[in-house]
């Protein structure tokens, strides 16, 4: 079980490098870490492989070419254990979380979708952010057979009708208003805990 409810899930997908750290650092950032936690699926999976293959859980966490080394192997590891418990990394990445609003950034196979809208059927809101195959090889993406055409990037291409969709190839200004709907809804999802947090520090509880 986790500390409390939260009030808004967040479940963020898109394709490698299209900025989904980018953009849910940036919506963190805006709602105070205080409000809003970021929770990453790929965390206890990079952290358990690391462990059992002798490798930098940081760098494996990074935007950079060491992961994207290891990234096909970690994916037949992970879904390995996925096969036995389609949930497992959804309960180990919610554990603890106690901000009202969770950042899920990096869903990436129905059964990640399915298990948060079971789970948490009122809170749920889907995000997918996109950015042209150009954007994308210009961070650093380049197409990998059965990494590009398998379902740890394809699993939500089709089937899925995304409450939000972000386009994010680096217009700063329309990204800003791309994401002030979604920072509203926070906002208001999160009021009551706001009063009751500013209550307690006014009354010097
Ligand atoms: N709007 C933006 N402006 C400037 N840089 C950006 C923008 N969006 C993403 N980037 C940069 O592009 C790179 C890839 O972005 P990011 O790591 O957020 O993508 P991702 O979708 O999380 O990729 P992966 O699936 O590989 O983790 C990073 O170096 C990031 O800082
Ligand atoms: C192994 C894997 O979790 C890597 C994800 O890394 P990232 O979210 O792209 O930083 C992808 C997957 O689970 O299919």
């Amino acid at each position: 079980m986790t500390a409390s409810e939260p009030k808004l899930i967040l479940l963020f997908s898109g394709k490698r490098k299209s900025g989904k750290d980018y953009v849910t650092d940036l919506i963190q950032k805006r709602l105070s870490p205080q409000l809003c936690c970021i929770l990453r699926l790929s965390a206890p999976l990079k952290q358990q492989y690391a462990q059992e293959h002798g490798l930098d859980y940081e760098e494996l966490l990074g935007a950079g070419q060491y992961k994207e080394e290891h990234r096909a192997e970690m994916i037949r590891w992970g879904e390995r254990r996925r096969q036995q418990d389609p949930g497992f990394f959804c309960r180990v990445a919610v554990c603890g979380a106690s901000q009202p609003v969770w950042i899920v950034s990096d869903c990436r196979r129905m059964s990640d979708l399915q298990w948060f809208w079971s789970e948490y059927p009122q809170q749920c809101a889907s995000v997918r952010v996109e950015a042209s195959e150009q954007t994308r090889a210009q961070r650093g993406w380049r197409f990998t057979a059965g990494i590009d055409d398998a379902e740890s990037e394809c699993g939500l291409d089709q089937g899925v009708d995304f409450d939000w969709t972000i386009r994010n190839d680096g217009d700063v200004t329309f990204l800003n208003r791309q994401l002030e709907g979604l920072l509203s809804l926070a906002r208001e999802r999160t009021l009551v805990h706001q009063c009751t947090q500013d209550s307690i520090q006014s009354n010097g509880l």
